[in-house]
Formats: structure tokens, sequence, C-alpha cells
């Protein structure tokens, strides 16, 4: 089986002005640097305003934190008032951008097609892709979760060559484990990754699905990370609250040592 660097990612939402995010950075940099932390990457998804500061942090330095943004726009330039565009974000050397977040499935009536436009635009822009997915309570509660998480897959990656495919990161995020202090069992997170590698094997090779990084999100601690992290087809955690707290996130992070 293929070895997968696991991706411990924050997702800080609205949540850090550009010196708050100065701060923070610099507090997981030192935090992080007193040893060797290859085998597990750290990236931070920062508000748009907060990018160029954490760039100029990151940029040139020996700091291992990776960083990216939190959408995308599916245009590379134009009249689209408020958007930001791949073109802007690779500018910035974002390594990651996050895509279809549920919050912007449910606040920006993102569909999969649209989710699938922008997936497209990162690539067009050189740009990895976390790819968000993951159901609403009353689907997990009629017995749909896994079938629904698959057809957002399907939908996200429609028409991606191989090529693409391979480096994309899928982050399951259960809707209802979202901020609400409900992780989803390690079990049933972990029934749903292998699904998730099953349809990318499916879609494209058992190769290719046993390349890509799947991870967990939705109220992700310290405390729990290490259990989830046990499970064979979670390979990091897309973590929320617990990303901004700097202490917290170094523990999530360092996983390997609880
Ligand atoms: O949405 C999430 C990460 O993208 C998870 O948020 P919480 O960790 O706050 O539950």
């Amino acid at each position: 089986m293929t070895t997968r660097t696991p991706l411990m990612a924050g997702n800080w939402k609205m949540n850090l002005n550009h010196l708050e995010a100065i701060a923070h950075v610099q507090k997981l940099a030192f935090a992080l640097a007193d040893k060797d932390y290859d085998a597990v990457e750290v990236a931070v998804l920062a508000p748009f305003t907060d990018l160029r500061s954490v760039q100029t942090l990151v940029d040139g330095d020996k700091l291992k934190i990776k960083y990216g943004a939190q959408d995308i726009s599916a245009h590379d330039g134009g009249a689209y008032t408020g958007e930001i565009s791949g073109p802007m974000l690779a500018k910035l050397k974002c390594a990651y951008v996050a895509v279809g977040h549920s919050e912007r499935r449910q606040y920006h009536a993102e569909t999969d097609e649209i989710v699938n436009a922008k997936v497209k635009a990162a690539y067009k822009h050189g740009l990895t892709p976390i790819l968000c997915v993951g159901e609403e309570l009353d689907v997990r509660e009629a017995g749909n979760h896994v079938e629904h998480t698959l057809a957002q897959v399907e939908g996200g990656l429609k028409d991606l060559a191989a090529e693409q495919a391979e480096s994309v990161v899928i982050a399951y995020e259960p809707v209802w484990a979202i901020g609400t202090g409900k992780v989803c069992g390690a079990d049933d997170a972990q029934e749903v990754c292998a699904a998730i590698r099953g349809k990318l094997a499916e879609l494209y090779s058992q190769e290719l699905a046993d390349q890509v990084r799947i991870q967990y999100g939705g109220s992700v601690k310290s405390g729990n990370v290490a259990e989830i992290m046990a499970k064979p087809d979670i390979d990091g955690a897309l973590v929320g609250g617990a990303s901004l707290d700097s202490d917290e996130f170094v523990k999530i992070v360092r996983f390997r040592d609880q």
C-alpha cells in the first residue's frame, strides 16, 4: 500500500485579522520548529485578507507550514465583484484551496456543478484543491450518508483527468459534526472514508485511490485526533475551531506523540 503523508490543516474560517494571523503563525512555527515534522504536512487555510501576511512569514523561511485559501472563484478574472481568482491565489503562492466546504454549499448555494468548476479552476492555476464533502444530519439519520457523500465526490471530480485527480485531497466533513462538539465516531468516519477511496478506485484506478489523501473534519481536538488518525483510510484532519488555539493545533499536529 502507498504511504500517504498525513495532512493536518487548520481552516480558520472567518476568524483572525492579518495581525492576529501573523501572531498565530509565528506561534505555530515556533512550537513546531523543535522537532522534525516532515512526516506530517501542516497547512493553514486563512481568510483572503491574511494570505499576503502569512506568505511573507512563511516564504523563503524554513517554516514548514503551508497555506492556502478557503474558496476560489470558478472564473479567472473579470466582473465578479467580491470574488478572488485562481491567478490571484497562485501569485500569493498558495499551495491549497478548500473547495465546496459545507458552509459554502449551505450559505452560498454552491452546487456540485459550481464545486466542480472551482476544482478545475484550482488545478488550472497550480493549486491543490481540498474537496470538502459530507452529509447533513437528516441524511445520516435516513442512512444515506455514504451514497450522498459519494455523489458529492463524483460531482466534484467530474471530467477531471487522473493526472489531476491523483493529487486531490478529499475532506470528509459530516455537517452535523462541524462546530457542534459532536465528533463522528472513528469507525463511522472510517466507513465513509473507505467508501470514498472505493469510489476513487471505481472512477480512476486502485493505484490512484491508494495515493489520494482523505481527511476527516468535524470537531477534531487533541483529545480525539489520535483515535481518528489510527483509522486506515483517514490521512489527516481538517480542523476548524481547534485550529485557532495554537497550543491545541500543535497537539493535533503531533497526534503521534499522544
Ligand atoms: O468545518 C470544519 C473544518 O473545515 C470543522 O470545523 P470544527 O473543527 O470547528 O468542527
